[in-house]
This record gives C-alpha cells, structure tokens and sequence, in this order.
C-alpha cells in the first residue's frame, strides 16, 4: 500500500517559493490503480518524482508497505529507486547503446531480481521476441515504449509510476500498448499510479483524482 501523508512541495522561482502541492493526501491499495489527471503544470509529475524517490517533499511522508521514503538516507532511496518502483516516462528512455534484451534486461540485473522466466514472459506477451537483437533507433515509438515497459516491469517493482506513457504515440498504438500495460501489471501483481492528460485513459484504471490548486480532488 502507497501513502501519502500531507505532502508539500515548494520550488523556488524569482518571485519567491513557490507551493506546487499543499498537504497532499493519497491512499492507493496494493494491486489497484490510480490514474492522476490535472492541469498542465499543476504538479503531477512533481508528485510522481516524489513518489519515485528522485526528489524529497518539504513536508509530510510517503510510505509502502509502512517503510517511510522521508527517513530513509540516500542508499536507502537509492535501493527505493532500484528496487521498489519503476518507471515509465513519455520519453521511452532507453539506453541506445543497448539491444532491445539488454535494455529489458538493464533493471532488473542492475536492482538483481533478473528472473529469467518472468522476462522471457513479458518478451513474448509485449511482442518483442523478434526485436531482441535491434537498437532503439531501429524501433517504432510503440516498440520502444513496449520495451521500456517490459524494463520496468522485470524489476517486479511493487508500483508502476507512468508519465504519460502514450503521450508520443499514435491513437491505435496507445490503445495497444495501454492494454498490454494494464495486462501485465495485473499480472505482476503491482500497484499502478499514472499520470494521465486523457480521460478516456485514465477511466481505465479503478480509481481517478484530479490535482489543482496544490490539492487533489
Ligand atoms: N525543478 C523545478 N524548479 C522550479 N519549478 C519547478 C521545477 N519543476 C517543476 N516546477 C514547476 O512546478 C510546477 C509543476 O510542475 P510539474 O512538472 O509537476 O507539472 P505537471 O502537472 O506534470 O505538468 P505537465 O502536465 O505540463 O507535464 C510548474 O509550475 C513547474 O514550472
């Protein structure tokens, strides 16, 4: 289970601080799914980065599972990072200098959890048996966001945090590789949290909040 308990986050700008969440609430059950929608720059990445451990709060606590990210030191966020989350950008993000099975494979060997069969099962239900050998730039945006898919998921993470994951794609393929993501994260038994501009997508998922004015709704 994901908490978070009154988060606040505060950037600086010329004009002074400025607060992009104010005390933020949030449960998500372990196995269910949370699609966070909102404004353009209302904050929802921001509080995907947290959740994520790349950034602290200024205030209140994120917690799995009782662990509390807030008091844990930075190999502990690191381990947080590597191990308990993953994460799916808008970007794909790839290593382009690596194959497609290494680029599946990168996570889960740098986190070791590599299990071979559960890759294997996420190669062939992504579709990607045939593209193991080829390098990102050889791949279509739906190919590359089904590998950075597979990546994330081979951690066995115990939540999927997605960035406008179909963000680049065409309609077909969002609708393609929304319902091979859903699939897989059923599958794996992890938790999803996804930001989201369409509401069409984000109707997929058991539960919707909208974040404005700092606060969720
Ligand atoms: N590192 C930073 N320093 C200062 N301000 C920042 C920083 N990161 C984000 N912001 C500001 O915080 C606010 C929230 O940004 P965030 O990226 O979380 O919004 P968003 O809802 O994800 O937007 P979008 O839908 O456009 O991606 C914006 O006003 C942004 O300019």
């Amino acid at each position: 289970m994901l908490e978070l308990l009154q988060v606040s986050k505060d950037y600086a700008s010329p004009q002074g601080s400025i607060r992009v969440l104010e005390q933020v609430d949030l449960q998500l059950a372990a196995g269910s799914s949370l699609a966070l929608t909102g404004e353009s720059g209302c904050g929802k990445s921001t509080l995907l980065h947290l959740v994520a451990g790349l950034d602290l709060p200024d205030g209140g606590d994120i917690r799995l599972d009782g662990q509390s990210l807030t008091r844990l030191g930075e190999a502990g966020r690191a381990a947080w990072r590597r191990q308990r989350v993953a994460l799916v950008f808008q970007q794909f993000n790839l290593i382009p200098s690596l194959p497609v099975a290494d680029n599946l494979a990168f996570q889960a060997r740098l986190a070791g959890r590599l299990e071979r069969p559960w890759l294997d099962y996420l190669t062939r239900q992504l579709g990607l048996e045939s593209l193991l050998g080829r390098y990102p730039e050889q791949l279509s945006g739906g190919q590359q966001q089904r590998v950075a898919v597979g990546r994330a998921l081979a951690v066995r993470p115990q939540l999927l945090l997605a960035d406008e994951p179909t963000g680049n794609l065409d309609e077909q393929t969002a609708e393609e590789v929304m319902a091979l993501l859903l699939k897989l994260v059923a599958d794996s038994g992890c938790s999803l949290l996804m930001v989201t501009h369409s509401l069409h997508l984000a109707s997929r998922l058991d539960r919707q909040v909208r974040l404005s004015a700092g606060q969720l709704h």
